[in-house]
């Protein structure tokens, strides 16, 4: 059965003209998000990330293009419409915008206030911040809390109107690593038990890979690739999503010092460095045995990275395969069978 399209933005672009210059922010972008996805958008600074997710809630208009959300024509509403529509979208932010003159309870209790009686909304209130694992901080002010716990005041302040959709935009960045990854779990958690639907944005693809089931890769205000997290990360297409990719696994690091091993400094004959990306069943044993009883052809690890994305083995590694030509060629065409990718590494001597 096909899944609920919960976001669907269709052709927007977003121009902002200053006096002397015009910024082309967001170009003409379709995107698609599916009720219970994890959709990250990953690019640099100035990419237009921000701008093209805050069209979801329309806290930036569209110059042109058209909205949908949960089924409403954004564009279509009345002020007093858009408000109600806005509370089934709640958002978080980098630096967490919390009052600091009001104590946690009365930040997660904010968006609530005028709207629900007081005995609900001190529930509500509760309920949220046990959500959170913050329910012994109640009374304490923002300026006491570590950046982690500042988040998770602004993921609770934000559930408390029961969204449907939660838009992190750069939630982590102003996070250490393992403050990051607590909150991403929490995130994932929250999108498992309460069916949230996320759009995380971030420049970094690390936070993608930990939690997102779909990615999109933004440059210059356009989506230039998108798909699932699997079939991203196995077949990029574009450098810059090759680029985000590496830089997660390290791999650069890796290659440089890869090429300074004498293994690799002496190639012999018809050997060559390569990397090789699979997806799946397949580990490096079973490969590297297969390739020299098959084809008659040794690979030498020089590099191993097996990370598990979605439950599923993701590996890359770098190896010298070393044979007659015939059999390099003929190792290549069974890699590429098996859907295994071989990208040729090349060497300080060539
Ligand atoms: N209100 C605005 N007025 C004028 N230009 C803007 C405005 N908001 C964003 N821009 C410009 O639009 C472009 C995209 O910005 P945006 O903030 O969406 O990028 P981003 O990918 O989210 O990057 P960052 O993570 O740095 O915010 C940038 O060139 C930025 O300077």
């Amino acid at each position: 059965m096909a899944k609920e399209a919960v976001i669907t933005l269709s052709d927007v672009d977003v121009q902002f003209r200053e006096k002397n210059r015009s910024v082309h922010a967001v170009d003409h972008v379709d995107l698609t998000v599916e009720r219970g996805d994890i959709y990250g958008v990953v690019g640099y600074s100035g990419a237009g990330k921000s701008t093209l997710v805050r069209t979801i809630n329309l806290l930036q208009r569209p110059t042109s293009g058209a909205v949908n959300v949960l089924g409403e024509d954004m564009l279509a509403l009345s002020p007093k419409q858009l408000r109600g529509e806005r509370k089934r979208i709640g958002m978080i932010f980098q630096h967490f915008n919390l009052m600091n003159s009001l104590t946690i309870a009365d930040n997660v209790a904010f968006p609530l206030k005028g709207i629900k009686p007081k005995a609900e909304i001190d529930q509500k209130v509760q309920e949220m911040l046990k959500l959170v694992g913050l329910e012994d901080r109640a009374t304490a002010f923002p300026t006491e809390l570590s950046g982690g716990q500042k988040q998770r005041v602004g993921i609770a302040r934000a559930l408390a109107s029961d969204p449907e959709i939660l838009i992190s935009d750069e939630a982590t960045s102003a996070l250490d690593p393992k403050t990051t990854s607590s909150i991403l779990e929490l995130l994932k958690e929250l999108n498992e038990t309460l069916g949230l639907t996320i759009v995380l944005i971030t420049h970094e693809m690390e936070a993608v890979k930990q939690i997102c089931n779909k990615v999109a890769v933004m440059d210059a205000g356009r989506i230039i690739e998108r798909g699932s997290l699997l079939d991203i990360f196995a077949k990029p297409q574009e450098q810059l999503t090759k680029d985000f990719i590496d830089t997660t696994l390290q791999l650069d690091a890796a290659i440089e010092s890869v090429r300074k091993q004498p293994a690799v400094a002496h190639l012999q004959g018809a050997d060559q460095l390569v990397r090789l990306t699979y997806l799946g069943a397949s580990t490096d044993q079973p490969l590297v045995a297969t390739l020299y009883k098959d084809f008659n052809v040794t690979a030498n690890i020089l590099f191993g990275d097996i990370q598990i994305l979605q439950g599923t083995p993701f590996g890359n590694l770098i190896v010298v395969l070393s044979g007659t030509q015939a059999d390099i060629d003929r190792t290549f065409k069974y890699l590429a069978d098996n859907d295994v990718q071989v990208q040729h590494i090349t060497t300080e001597a060539e």
